[in-house]
């Protein structure tokens, strides 16, 4: 227990403790050498493991829509490069973006019935063992933390390849992605009826319906987004996602536990798509050690948050371990008897390695002391709200992972606090449940990989590239290198004058480059041709401008009066769409 209140929690160092999770980061990273292997075989070879139904496109996004100025859509969300047109298709967000691989449709009961062995039909390829893939049980239970992805909608969800979408660098960014994190942090304000000192304030949580739950969220959130803009008025730079007071009215340990998931899963998302990055000015697939120090290494709390989900996710998996083996509730694959064997037995390899530490998550001294069933409800409402903004992501590989990674936390959480040992109603988790838990405990186990591959390449950075090296150069710095026109370089006197470093961080742009003997002087009239050029370029910006003027002035009248009619009404405001910049004669040349 004292270490809960560790003060080591945020230094990575290998005898730091993982703070409400009793283990170090040494004794996690030891276990996870372990438990890899089977992990990545159990997600990589088996047909039950490698495919995952969801709905990803007939859900739409609850809390907020393009109209209402929130920007969730993949238009708006990207803004990795200024102008995306001048590098190829393939390596566009909305390509990187989008999945890959068969959909199939999961079959009616119908189906599923005349076809038990094929009830997919081949669509998802020949040699999938369709009766691994297939999820036979629709229905919900209300322990859920996540929303079953099939309830309240008339679909009942697509089987995607996982194998054929990795987690990795899509270029979704931007307000929409922002819009997105904030929201989820924003369902850490824990309403205070959950709390005995304030429960008179409000009825317990569960005689609210879903609609006045997520009303409140919504009032809530627009109080805390008041507090952020007003602190924005003073200090400009304060993050978009950041601390406004109203969160450290009620601090327990429940409340941190979910903040940490979320912070931990953003983490781990973060790790991936930092290690499998796309250079989108050269194409290349490689770590970026600059994305991994902006946004990892120089905040070790998000770290600490990482490996506390993985302890907390290490723990459900050895929690379940008994429940999963031969005689228990759980079938693989019905169709195919040897297949259901090979997988169970490295289900088994998987969660015999997870219990192979001592207990290093304590569930038990979570909800009690008498507040228990009403906070217990609150933050499952909570973890269904951020399940739900998962529809809200405007890319669908990242909404895939996204969904799958809530859900799996959902599951752990479901493991851990409604799986009682002592008690005989003990949940059966559904093939979902199943395929999202141990998922996401291999993505945690190749981040805490990755880091630790991180964390050497910064401590030697020798063994960086040039272009990882730099911390300084932020993802968002990316456009001026891809877009601004480039002069022609002398290389022998470049490399003297700047050094190794800077010669080779040319080295995307080598078409741009001439020999220095190639090299001529422009001539008197391409001089004049081209300050000619110029003088009209710029009395072409200036007639639009003139011209242009009602039009924008009234369009951004009209904006600023939705944004602030909606503040006046308590609702959600949408980022700003214009903004003031030099203009630039770039497009007229
Ligand atoms: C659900 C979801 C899934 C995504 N999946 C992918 C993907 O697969 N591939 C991809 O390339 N992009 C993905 N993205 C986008 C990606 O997460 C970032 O939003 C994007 O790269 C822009 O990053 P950013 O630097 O603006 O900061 P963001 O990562 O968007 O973070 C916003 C703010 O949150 C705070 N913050 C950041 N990390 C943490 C943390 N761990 N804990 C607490 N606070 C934090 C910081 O204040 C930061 O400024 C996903 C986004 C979402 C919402």
């Amino acid at each position: 227990q004292n270490q809960l209140d560790s003060q080591d929690a945020c230094a990575i160092s290998p005898t730091a403790i993982v703070s409400d999770a009793c283990a170090s980061y040494s004794t996690l990273e030891r276990l996870n050498r372990n438990v890899k292997p089977a992990l990545d075989d159990l997600t990589q070879t088996t047909d039950f493991f490698s495919y995952y139904r969801l709905n990803l496109f007939s859900n739409t996004c609850p809390f907020w829509s393009d109209e209402n100025g929130m920007c969730g859509n993949i238009a708006c969300a990207v803004e990795t490069l200024d102008n995306e047109e001048d590098i190829p298709e393939v390596w566009r967000a909305s390509e990187l973006g989008k999945l890959e691989g068969p959909l199939a449709e999961h079959p009616g009961k119908q189906v599923q019935k005349e076809k038990p062995k094929k009830p997919l039909q081949g669509s998802l390829g020949e040699n999938v063992g369709e009766s691994c893939v297939v999820d036979y049980d629709d229905e919900c239970d209300e322990r859920d933390y996540c929303v079953p992805d099939d309830a309240g909608t008339t679909g009942k969800g697509e089987y995607v390849s996982l194998l054929r979408n990795p987690e990795r660098f899509t270029g979704y960014a931007g307000d929409g992605a922002r819009q997105v994190w904030d929201a989820i942090y924003r369902e850490n304000c824990f309403q205070r009826s959950s709390f005995p000192q304030s429960a008179s304030l409000g009825g317990p949580a569960q005689a609210r319906g879903p609609a006045a739950m997520d009303f409140k969220a919504v009032m809530e959130a627009a109080g805390r987004k008041e507090v952020l803009e007003q602190e924005r008025q003073q200090n400009p730079l304060t993050p978009f996602v950041a601390k406004t007071g109203l969160e450290h009215e009620d601090e327990c340990l429940e409340k941190r536990v979910f903040y940490r998931v979320i912070s931990g899963m953003h983490a781990s998302i973060s790790t991936h798509l930092c290690w499998d990055f796309l250079n989108q000015t050269t194409g290349q697939w490689q770590p970026n050690v600059a994305c991994y120090v902006n946004r990892l290494h120089n905040h070790p709390e998000r770290i600490s948050n990482l490996y506390f989900n993985y302890a907390l996710l290490t723990r459900a998996i050895a929690k379940l371990g008994p429940h999963l083996g031969e005689g228990g509730p759980y079938t693989f694959c019905t169709g195919d008897h040897d297949q259901d064997a090979e997988t169970r037995a490295k289900v088994l390899a998987v969660t015999e390695n997870a219990s192979s530490v001592p207990q290093i998550f304590d569930e038990n001294i979570m909800f009690k002391n008498g507040e228990g069933p009403s906070l217990k409800e609150d933050f499952r409402n909570r973890f269904r709200n951020v399940s739900r903004l998962m529809d809200c992501v405007g890319c669908d590989k990242c909404r895939l992972w996204g969904k799958l990674q809530t859900a799996g936390y959902g599951t752990a959480l479901k493991v851990l606090f409604e799986f009682d040992n002592n008690n005989e109603d003990i949940p059966v988790l559904r093939r979902t449940e199943l395929v999202a838990l141990f998922n996401t405990y291999a993505r945690l186990s190749s981040s805490l990989a990755a880091i630790q591959k991180f964390r050497a390449m910064v401590e030697q950075p020798e063994t960086a590239t040039v272009e990882e090296k730099s911390p300084k150069a932020k993802l968002s710095d990316l456009p001026d290198w891809a877009t601004k026109p480039r002069h022609v370089v002398a290389p022998d006197a470049d490399v003297k004058a700047t050094g190794k470093a800077e010669a080779q961080e040319e080295e995307p742009f080598e078409e741009f480059e001439m020999p220095r003997s190639e090299y001529q002087e422009p001539s008197l009239s391409d001089q004049f041709k081209d300050e000619f050029a110029h003088v009209v370029a710029a009395f072409k910006l200036v007639m639009r401008g003139y011209v242009n003027f009602p039009v924008n002035l009234v369009r951004i009248a009209w904006s600023e009066l939705k944004r602030g009619y909606r503040q006046f009404l308590g609702l959600p405001v949408g980022p700003r769409r214009w903004k003031l910049e030099r203009p630039s004669l770039h497009d007229d040349l």
